[in-house]
């Protein structure tokens, strides 16, 4: 019967390799032919029901390297540049990119991605700026810059890089590390990272054919850790950051040391929106801004050129969302090793403390190897959902996505990723009249589902979509009515709300009809990072100078009119 389908071309080749068991699942593009498809595996469940034959088993995720067609008919040179940070790994990497006549960088954070497309398109090589929320083409490009998620496996190009590889081992972002690891189509993949991915990254690439070099790297200049503890505030200087793990902390700390009147610190943590962060790196890089410490979370282990001439742990215990945990050797590591870049103010490096217990572990780890990475993330196509959903119809996505966590079947060197928040996100889909398609994209979505306000904007716009087929989005920041946030709490449901613009940002790069509103969007999210920023200077010990409120001011007027600001 399926083999009569397929002579029939009612199957197409690639349907009929996976029920052969032959090809990957990932060689169709369903979002396209859901219609055809319908038929197809309704015929199929009704002739696999009476066949044993036919052994296509949707749960079986032993082959993930077979997903990739493009990718598989390369042969592949794959270049290792791994070594401690600042060793100049990333930099081996761009000069190829930049050499090659076509190419890809995929970075883990959006910030990484800019600064590459920005160094590309300086040094005169055109390239795009490819986010989920963002997509500036350039005249000519032949090189793109983009976040992992973005990294296109259907493309061929003549070179590739992923950053930071280790993350591949990623409780949550691993899949998409894997994703590209195995499905870009490059003749020169370079893969820059700790040292600890390279037995993984070797295993994994044994099945794909392709050739596999190493390029060990040194640190560019040294990183001393001190034998004494930072001791009272007033031992803080220019150029000093302070690590600590939570916004009270943070916003405590810098309390503290402004306190005296000396030193006026910016701070950096992952619930600021990434511009906000990179404005706050500037200020802190600018020699001639006031702000000249930073007090910052891990969210600078990644990401931020920054000239930090000593880093000082305020603690060395975080809490992981589960437990509070001592730090580990890699957070450890990459933390410390962004004091005293390679080219920046400060070319040696110091490394210290708060409090003198605490100094063992740091000196046991900032010299220890990080330990082997085990397993690659992996995480179910759509496709398999989809062929897993026409076997059991009425399944809610939540349902399937639960059955594939406990069922799936995957070789060593894998493991599933955590999909908790995709759950919470699925479980509220699964009440809208949605297709299976729309709710998996819903769920690939940035959304915090911890987060009460993102999570309701997400659920609103999931509940507009489903019934009107259409979000428009109401505006939050009128002329006249911009108020800097005057307490904390405030303050953080900002960075809530910036969230929610961002998804629908996201959301009107894939349903470009149904969420029509993307330059409101974009343009209400600036105003609300610019409110963020301009609390953050509010919270220093002096006014910020007449000059920068002006430069402010006139900024925000030009996006929505006639704007007044609180007076202070
Ligand atoms: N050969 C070089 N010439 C000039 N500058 C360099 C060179 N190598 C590295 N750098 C500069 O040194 C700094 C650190 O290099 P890079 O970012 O490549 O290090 P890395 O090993 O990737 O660090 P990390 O692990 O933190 O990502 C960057 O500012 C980079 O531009
Ligand atoms: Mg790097």
């Amino acid at each position: 019967m399926v083999s009569w389908l397929f002579r029939r071309r009612v199957l197409s080749p690639a349907v009929w390799g996976i029920l052969q068991g032959k090809k990957d699942p990932s060689w169709l593009q369903l979002e396209q032919k859901t219609g055809c498809l319908n038929r197809v595996f309704v015929t199929v469940r009704q002739h696999t029901s009476t066949s044993r034959s036919n052994k296509f088993d949707v749960t079986d995720l032993t082959r993930p390297h077979t997903w990739y067609p493009t990718a598989r008919r390369k042969s592949r040179k794959v270049v290792l540049h791994v070594g401690p940070t600042n060793s100049g790994k990333t930099h081996g990497a761009l000069k190829q990119l930049q050499l090659s006549s076509s190419g890809i960088y995929c970075g883990p954070l959006r910030l990484l991605a800019w600064e590459v497309a920005k160094r590309l398109n300086k040094a005169k090589v055109p390239c795009d700026l490819i986010t989920g929320q963002e997509k500036d083409e350039v005249e000519g490009a032949k090189h793109k810059s983009v976040t992992v998620e973005m990294a296109d496996v259907t493309s061929e190009y003549h070179c590739a890089v992923i950053d930071e590889i280790q993350m591949l081992g990623c409780m949550t972002r691993g899949y998409s590390f894997t994703r590209a690891l195995l499905g870009l189509a490059a003749d020169e993949l370079h893969l820059c990272g700790d040292a600890a991915a390279v037995p993984l990254v070797q295993e994994l690439l044994k099945v794909t054919g392709d050739v596999v070099k190493v390029q060990y790297y040194d640190r560019l200049s040294p990183l001393v850790p001190l034998k004494v503890p930072l001791g009272p505030f007033k031992n803080i200087r220019t150029g000093d950051c302070i690590v600590a793990f939570s916004r009270y902390e943070i916003y405590k700390l810098k309390r503290y040391i402004e306190k005296d009147g000396k030193h006026l610190c910016s701070v950096v943590y992952g619930s600021l929106p990434p511009e906000t962060r990179t404005r706050q790196a500037t200020m802190f890089n600018d020699v001639n801004s006031e702000f000249d410490v930073l007090v910052s979370s891990d969210a600078i282990g990644m990401g931020l050129n920054l000239n930090i001439s000593r880093i000082i742990f305020s603690t060395m215990k975080k809490f992981d969302g589960i437990e509070m945990r001592e730090l580990i050797v890699p957070e450890i590591k990459q933390i410390a090793g962004r004091a005293g870049r390679y080219g920046s103010k400060y070319p040696v490096g110091e490394v210290t403390c708060i409090h003198a217990d605490d100094l063992p572990l740091l000196h046991s780890s900032i010299n220890a190897p990080s330990p082997i990475l085990e397993r690659a993330g992996l995480f179910p196509t759509f496709d398999l959902f989809f062929m897993y959903s026409r076997l059991r119809p009425g399944y809610g996505l939540q349902h399937i996505m639960e059955y594939f966590v406990e069922n799936a079947k995957l070789s060593d060197n894998y493991f599933i990723t955590d999909c908790e928040n995709l759950l919470k996100i699925a479980a509220v889909l699964d009440h809208l009249p949605l297709s299976l398609h729309d709710k998996y994209l819903f769920c690939m979505s940035p959304t915090e589902m911890d987060d009460e306000i993102v999570s309701q904007g997400l659920t609103q716009f999931a509940q507009n979509y489903a019934e009107r087929g259409i979000v428009h989005l109401r505006e939050i920041f009128t002329p006249g009515m911009l108020q800097v946030p005057e307490t904390h709490t405030k303050m953080k449901e900002l960075e809530s709300i910036h969230k929610v613009l961002d998804l629908y940002v996201w959301l009107s790069y894939r349903l470009e009809d149904a969420f029509p509103d993307r330059d409101m969007a974009a343009s209400q999210r600036e105003i609300c990072s610019m409110l963020i920023e301009e609390f953050l200077e509010r919270l220093g010990w002096q006014k910020p100078s007449h000059r920068k409120l002006l430069l402010r001011r006139s900024s925000m007027s030009q996006l929505s009119g006639e704007v007044q600001l609180n007076p202070r």
